[in-house]
């Protein structure tokens, strides 16, 4: 019988059905429920795009009035949640931070069946953000910021509201809201992956999206925007960047926010955030960080024909807007809560456990030795 080969990775075979998203079609498109992300990320607002994956179609006037409602009337963290957070250290990395606090979140608002799903998506969608930004400001500050901002509608302008103590100007609400729209949602991705074979055991949401946030830290995944920026910062000149990159090539290294599993020529997503990078950096009158980035882009490609992920001009489009570089993953986990939640709702609307097997390289038989035989 032939042996059926699962390519390392699993690269290039299907895992199951979805109709929330299409990746790489025309090898470089991206759609999200059918509609194009260009037209998403230049139209809507990050809660229409998080009604539309998680509710299954666009909200018209009543429904998105009433979803905004609803999430900000759920923006408030619990006490003995903040305790927790208020004990966590300074040093800790925000993505360990918001894996607790998810997790934390489950223990005292638990999802007991099925009726609960949407309350518990919505719950995270509205509460991820306060939870890394309470912890952020106090640790780092001192400060016990307010997680309710009811003056503060989108979610774009919350976070930058928490961060920064004042609301933010209308470019970076814009930048914002375009970047958690890009980040929303990415078919089978590997902490997509993780949520929906957890949903599969019938496991609760807080678990799976507890495993999403832990898979996307990674820096093959969602990490690689802050590994993006450590790279490229120290860099001042084009040509320093170009030496540096060289150098990193010559010694086989991975260069992050390059490349990616699916898209083979180009992922759409950095041209949107690479526009919104580039008007952010004349209104700040950066003087290299985005000709760095650009130089890196055209020595990759040339080199390696290796193109920008989402990742890569998120970094300097971030720093741009004053955001520290350990927060880029987490802004990642707040958008893409309502991508897993998706998940994990459509994977228990027609379950069947996930369990692929495996092809054993281990030896046939082994004899028992005892243990003072051992050597
Ligand atoms: C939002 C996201 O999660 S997007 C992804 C974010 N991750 C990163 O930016 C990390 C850097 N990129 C990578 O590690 C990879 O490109 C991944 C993880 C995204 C995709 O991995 P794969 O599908 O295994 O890559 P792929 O099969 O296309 O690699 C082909 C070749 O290009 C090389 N390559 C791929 N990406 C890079 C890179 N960023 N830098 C240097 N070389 C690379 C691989 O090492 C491989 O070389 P080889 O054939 O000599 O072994
Ligand atoms: O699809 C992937 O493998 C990674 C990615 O770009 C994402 O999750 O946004």
């Amino acid at each position: 019988m032939a042996k059926v080969l699962s390519g390392a990775g699993l690269r290039g075979q299907s895992a199951g059905e979805t109709a929330l998203c299409t990746v790489g079609k025309a090898a470089a498109g991206l759609t999200y429920r059918g509609y194009d992300i260009d037209v998403l990320a230049d139209k809507a607002s990050f809660e229409e795009v998080a009604y539309l994956l998680l509710y299954g179609h666009l909200p018209n006037r009543t429904e998105l009035a009433a979803y905004e409602e609803k999430l900000m009337g759920l923006r408030s963290l619990p006490e003995t949640l903040k305790k927790a957070l208020e004990l966590i250290p300074a040093d800790a990395h925000p993505m360990d931070v918001m894996r607790t606090g998810c997790s934390f979140l489950g223990n005292l608002e638990p999802e007991l069946t099925l009726e609960d799903q949407h309350q518990a998506a919505d719950r995270l969608v509205a509460t991820l953000p306060a939870i890394v930004l309470y912890w952020y400001r106090f640790s780092h500050d001192g400060v016990r910021v307010d997680t309710l901002n009811a003056h503060v509608p989108s979610l774009a302008g919350h976070f930058l509201t928490m961060l920064h103590d004042e609301a933010p100007n209308a470019l970076h609400t814009q930048v914002m809201n375009a970047s958690l729209i890009l980040y929303a949602e990415h078919e089978f991705n590997a902490s997509t992956f993780t949520a929906r074979v957890c949903a599969s055991t019938l496991s609760d949401m807080h678990s799976c999206i507890t495993g999403g946030i832990g898979s996307l830290r990674g820096p093959l995944h969602g990490g690689a925007n802050e590994a993006a920026m450590d790279m490229i910062e120290p860099w001042k000149t084009p040509e320093e960047a170009e030496a540096a990159l060289l150098h990193k090539l010559a010694h086989k290294e991975k260069i992050m926010g390059f490349g990616h599993a699916i898209y083979s020529e180009r992922d759409p997503r950095n041209d949107i955030i690479k526009k919104w990078s580039k008007k952010l950096s004349d209104a700040v009158g950066d003087k290299h960080l985005y000709a760095v980035s650009e130089r890196c882009e055209a020595v990759m490609w040339r080199e390696k024909k290796l193109f920008c992920n989402a990742d890569f001009f998120h970094a300097s489009a971030y720093r741009f807007m004053g955001i520290p570089t350990k927060l880029f993953t987490p802004i990642f986990v707040c958008s893409r809560v309502t991508g897993w939640a998706a998940h994990v709702m459509e994977q228990r609307a027609n379950n069947r456990i996930i369990r692929p097997s495996a092809d054993y390289t281990g030896p046939d038989h082994a004899d028992w030795i005892d243990i003072d035989d051992r050597a």
